[in-house]
This record gives structure tokens, C-alpha cells and sequence, in this order.
């Protein structure tokens, strides 16, 4: 029989890999990333035919919100929700919400409201299918770069929110930050809210260091995290 260099290579690559990823941290961190990248890929292009039903409209956020709530399964994550009760029930107001990373679309999922979409940077617009959902979700895209232009976006959101009874969600520190603290915040959020005359709904996702840490390459499965948003009105 005869086995060429090619299939040996594989074969050798096939029986390494789970030894990589048993014992190297680093690579089951890329590991794990790169599935859940790549998952939500798979999502938003499962979510496009079924968003593209009703074109560019909040509502499809339900189905983005369905379609991601298995995700935290897959990574045995335990979220606990801490005082859902109070977000107002029957007006728009402006959620404010720490981030941590990309993971916290998780717990976004976890509590989204209805009618409820964020504010995101524009980049993500570019991000194939997943862009292409948010915008049918009605995500509100803005260039950090362009501060005016972020303010006439925000502007003609204030009168999104009170016209078509749209809820908004916002990461007042502008970035991600995983560093235990809070950076400080950009003052959109708060103009959003005193334009629309909403209340400022506070979130907090609880930190996830105890089993993810992007600089240590650390995201261990053996542990349950639990992230915690609790509403404060
Ligand atoms: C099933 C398949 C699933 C597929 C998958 C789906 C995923 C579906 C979920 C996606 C989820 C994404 C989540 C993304 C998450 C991010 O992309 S986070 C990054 C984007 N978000 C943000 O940046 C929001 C926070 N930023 C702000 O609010 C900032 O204030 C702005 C509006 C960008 C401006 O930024 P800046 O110029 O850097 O900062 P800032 O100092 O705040 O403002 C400058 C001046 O403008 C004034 N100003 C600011 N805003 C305003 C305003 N609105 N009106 C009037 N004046 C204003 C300020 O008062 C300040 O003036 P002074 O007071 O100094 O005189
Ligand atoms: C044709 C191009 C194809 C590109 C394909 C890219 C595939 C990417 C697939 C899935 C990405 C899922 C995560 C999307 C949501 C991430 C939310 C997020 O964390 O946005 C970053 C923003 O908070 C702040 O950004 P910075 O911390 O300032 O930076």
C-alpha cells in the first residue's frame, strides 16, 4: 500500500491537533475564538434570508437574538440576570453598557429588549454576512473618527427612538476594555438620552477574567462563568 507524503502529513496533523489543543492554552484560545468568529458567520448567513423578509427593520433583532442564544452553550457559559425588571416597559430609553469584548454580544443577547438595537462602529459594516445582518437588524452604524457626523447619526436616533418606539443600546467607553476598570466615558450616550428625554438604563456584564483573558490567551472551559447585567433604572 502506498501513502503518499501528503496524506501522511495530514494524518500526522489530524493526531497532533487534539494534542495541541489538550495541552497548549494559547491554541485552544485561537481555537475557541476562531469557532466563534466563524460560528456567527454561519449565523448571519442563516439570519440573512430570514431578516431579508422584512428589509432593514428592529424587529429582525428578535431573530438575531434567537439564533445567538445557543451560542454560550456551546462554551458552557452559565449567565445569571440580575433586575430585568427594571427596564421601563412601555417607553424608548438608552441602555449603558460596560464592554468587555467581543463575547459580550452573549450577554447582550442574554437581556436584549425588544425594539432595542446598539450603536456600533462602522467597521462592522464591513464584516460580510455579519455586516450585512446588523444593518437588517437596524444596528445604527457611526465613524468614531468623524465625531460630527457620529452626532447628526445620534441626533436623527433621538428621533428614531420617540418616532418609532426604538430602544437603544450604547458602550458609553467607546471600545472594548478588559482591564477590570472602567474607561472613561464618551458623552453620546447622555446627549442621546437628554435629546430623546428617555431614561439612562445602566448595565453591567459582569467581568469574565476568571475564564477569559484575551492577553493571557486564556479561555478555559473547565470553569462556569456566570455574567451578570443588572438594570438599574
Ligand atoms: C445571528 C447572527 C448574528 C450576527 C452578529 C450580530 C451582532 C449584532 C450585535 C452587534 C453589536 C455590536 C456592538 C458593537 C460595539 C461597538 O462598536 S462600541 C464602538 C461604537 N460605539 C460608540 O463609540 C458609542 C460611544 N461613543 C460616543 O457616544 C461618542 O461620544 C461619539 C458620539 C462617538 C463621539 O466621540 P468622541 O468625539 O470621541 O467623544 P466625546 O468626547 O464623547 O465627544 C466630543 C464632543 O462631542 C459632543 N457630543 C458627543 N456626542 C454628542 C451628541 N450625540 N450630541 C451632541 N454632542 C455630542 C461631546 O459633548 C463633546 O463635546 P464637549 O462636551 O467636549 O464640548
Ligand atoms: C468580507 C470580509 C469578511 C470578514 C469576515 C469577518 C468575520 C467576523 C465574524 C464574526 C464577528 C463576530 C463578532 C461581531 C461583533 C463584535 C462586537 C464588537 O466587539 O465590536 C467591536 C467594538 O465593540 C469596538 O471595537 P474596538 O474595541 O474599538 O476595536
Amino acid at each position: 500500500m502506498e501513502v503518499s507524503v501528503g496524506t501522511a502529513a495530514l494524518a500526522l496533523a489530524l493526531l497532533l491537533l487534539p494534542l495541541l489543543y489538550e495541552r497548549c492554552g494559547s491554541f485552544r484560545f485561537f481555537c475557541k475564538m476562531g469557532f466563534y468568529n466563524g460560528w456567527i458567520l454561519l449565523l448571519a448567513l442563516v439570519a440573512i434570508p430570514l431578516c431579508a423578509l422584512r428589509g432593514r427593520d428592529v424587529e429582525n433583532m428578535k431573530i438575531i437574538r434567537g439564533l445567538m442564544q445557543h451560542v454560550k452553550r456551546l462554551y458552557g457559559i452559565r449567565m445569571e440576570v440580575r433586575g430585568a425588571h427594571n427596564f421601563p416597559p412601555r417607553q424608548p430609553y438608552v441602555v449603558v453598557s460596560n464592554h468587555q469584548s467581543s463575547l459580550d454580544l452573549l450577554g447582550m443577547m442574554e437581556v436584549l429588549p425588544d425594539r432595542c438595537v446598539p450603536i456600533a462602529k462602522r467597521e462592522l459594516l464591513y464584516m460580510g454576512a455579519v455586516g450585512v445582518v446588523c444593518w437588517l437588524g437596524g444596528i445604527i452604524f457611526i465613524d468614531r473618527k468623524r465625531t460630527h457626523d457620529a452626532i447628526s447619526t445620534m441626533a436623527e436616533a433621538a428621533h428614531t427612538m420617540l418616532s418609532q418606539d426604538v430602544r437603544v443600546w450604547v458602550f458609553p467607553e467607546g471600545t472594548r476594555n478588559h482591564s477590570g476598570s472602567m474607561l472613561p466615558f464618551k458623552r453620546g450616550a447622555f446627549h442621546l438620552a437628554v435629546q430623546a428625554q428617555v431614561p439612562v438604563v445602566p448595565i453591567v456584564i459582569s467581568s469574565y477574567q476568571h475564564f477569559y483573558s484575551k492577553r493571557e490567551r486564556r479561555f478555559t472551559q473547565d470553569v462556569w462563568g456566570t455574567g451578570t447585567c443588572g438594570a438599574g433604572g
